[in-house]
């Protein structure tokens, strides 16, 4: 079944993140495929925050998500923080909700109380497992008369609910994978945990209909998982909304990226190590998956994105993580970014993570603008804004802090005669460094890469007559004195100013 791709009615997604980590990228892209789909449909992008695992909550990280969100542009219409008209939508503070729909599967005979050991259900697991098969809840407490549930509730004796599971007619049909009968048979499964709390499945069920969510889209974990919520949303004689799974980001083309995962995290993308939003959304599309005519290497806005989305489009291949990608967008990025806004990132990211004494007027917009007009004319981009404060690019922003690299070339003494001989020049020019060498009766090439070392801290990169046209005499003597001094003292991890 095609999905029509036209502007629907009262189109209502939700991005449903736990709080139990930072966001990483696998689930950024889920964001940004709601989100895509409410836009291009003219509708409702919500946030809903599913903090019912109490175990593994994380202070502050809903907050987070949110900010994460904003950064790239993907407005929430509501949210725990937006608000809206079908709040709370954090699920925590919605246990009335869950407790009175529990209360009426109940009554009506779908679900009951199970008031199972752990102790029982782990010799049950453990069972399964020795015979090879898959944990499964025997049913066993579905027996337990209505009158005799009730009094051991009364009496305060701990429980669960369980939903009366018959996996019979269990196909739906997903908008990327088709009809599906995929199935995870645990049994009659938990809707209400001991704790009061509803499980992911009841709760995801309760607050989609309550929510009006008409479109669910999220990771194809959840695959298996669907015919429990078809099953319940028939329970409350609900009309499901439209499924949509989409393929995972994994981390080796089989485990599926993870709050786990260290490197996986979108603040390190953005905040450490400076890429602009828009390459990571480019990145995280770049096999094409869902976009009308998308061509890898270009950069699409997020308006061009919208416009181009189609559901139908999405393939069922799971997508591997391979930064290497990253740095193609990072460079189209900063080359396709209006220049006063380049000009703030880059400040505001040299504030944040440059060294503690930097010269401010390194800081200062004419210089940061000097510098990013001579990257360009070398025909170079940086990817990310961490290739000016540790990269290869860190030399406008830093002066070298040792001679260590001088030293891989050259000994110190003769290091040092070339500082001397340097230093005694009025101007830095390629005249004054060859001028040098024939004092010294040594190549022009070999004073050349130790006066290229003493400036950038590097034998290679931008051509010396571009740097001297760069750096002021004054610079260049005080780089070089500088280096002189560590010579002088032996020293390798002496701090420049
Ligand atoms: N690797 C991934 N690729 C694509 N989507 C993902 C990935 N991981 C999670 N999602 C989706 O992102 C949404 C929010 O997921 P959630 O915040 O629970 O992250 P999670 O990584 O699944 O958490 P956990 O740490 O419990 O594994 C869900 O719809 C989920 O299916």
């Amino acid at each position: 079944m095609r999905f029509t791709s036209r502007v629907l009615r009262d189109v209502r997604v939700r991005f449903a993140p736990s709080p139990t980590g930072r966001l990483h990228l696998g689930s950024l892209r889920t964001a940004l495929f709601n989100y895509l789909f409410a836009r291009k449909h003219g509708g409702a992008f919500i946030l809903r925050i599913e903090d019912t695992d109490r175990s593994r909550l994380v202070p502050g990280c809903a907050e987070k998500f949110e900010e994460t969100l904003g950064t790239f542009g993907l407005k929430r219409d509501e949210s725990p923080m937006v608000g809206g008209a079908f709040g709370p939508y954090t699920q925590s503070e919605r246990g009335a909700i869950y407790a009175q729909h529990s209360e009426r599967l109940l009554d009506s005979g779908h679900c009951y109380r199970c008031f199972c050991s752990s102790e029982r259900l782990d010799i049950l697991r453990k069972g399964a497992l020795r015979a090879g098969e898959l944990p499964r809840y025997d049913n066993r407490c579905r027996s337990v008369s209505k009158a005799e549930s009730d009094e051991r509730a009364r009496n305060g004796e701990a429980f669960v609910v369980r939903f009366k599971f018959d996996k019979q007619n269990v196909a739906f049909h997903d908008l990327v994978y088709g009809s599906n009968n995929q199935i995870a048979d645990e049994g009659d499964f938990v809707v209400m945990k001991s704790d009061g709390f509803p499980t992911y499945h009841f709760a995801n069920v309760v607050d989609d209909r309550l929510m009006a969510i008409s479109h669910v889209i999220r990771g194809a974990e959840w695959l298996a998982s669907t015919p429990k919520h078809v099953k319940l949303y028939e329970a409350f004689e609900w009309t499901p909304p439209n499924f949509v799974h989409l393929p995972l980001i994994t981390r080796d083309g089989k485990k599926k990226l993870s709050k786990r995962d260290a490197d996986a995290y979108v603040a390190y993308y953005i905040e450490e190590r400076g890429y602009l939003p828009v390459a990571v959304l480019n990145f995280l599309l770049r096999n094409g998956s869902g976009i009308s005519g998308f061509q890898p290497g270009n950069l699409y806005s997020l308006d061009e994105l919208i416009q181009r989305f189609d559901v139908n489009l999405i393939g069922t291949r799971d997508f591997m993580m391979d930064r290497s990608a990253l740095d193609t967008y990072g460079r189209l990025a900063f080359r396709s970014t209006h220049r006063e806004t380049l000009l703030q990132n880059v400040a505001k990211h040299l504030k944040t993570h440059a060294s503690a004494d930097i010269d401010p007027a390194l800081l200062e917009p004419a210089y940061i603008q000097r510098v990013i007009d001579f990257i360009s004319s070398n025909e170079e981009n940086f990817a990310a804004f961490d290739e000016l404060v540790t990269g290869d690019f860190s030399f406008f922003f830093g002066r070298p802090s040792s001679a260590a690299k001088l030293l891989e070339r050259f000994d110190a003494t003769t290091a040092l005669t070339i500082c001397d001989a340097l230093l005694e020049l009025e101007r830095f020019d390629i005249a004054g460094v060859k001028a040098v060498a024939k004092q010294l009766k040594m190549k022009p090439k070999e004073v050349m890469a130790a006066t290229r070392c003493a400036l950038i801290d590097s034998f290679k990169g931008p051509p010396l007559s571009e740097l001297f046209g760069f750096f002021s005499d004054d610079e260049c003597r005080t780089r070089i004195q500088f280096l002189k001094e560590s010579l002088k003292e032996g020293s390798v991890s002496a701090k420049a100013s």
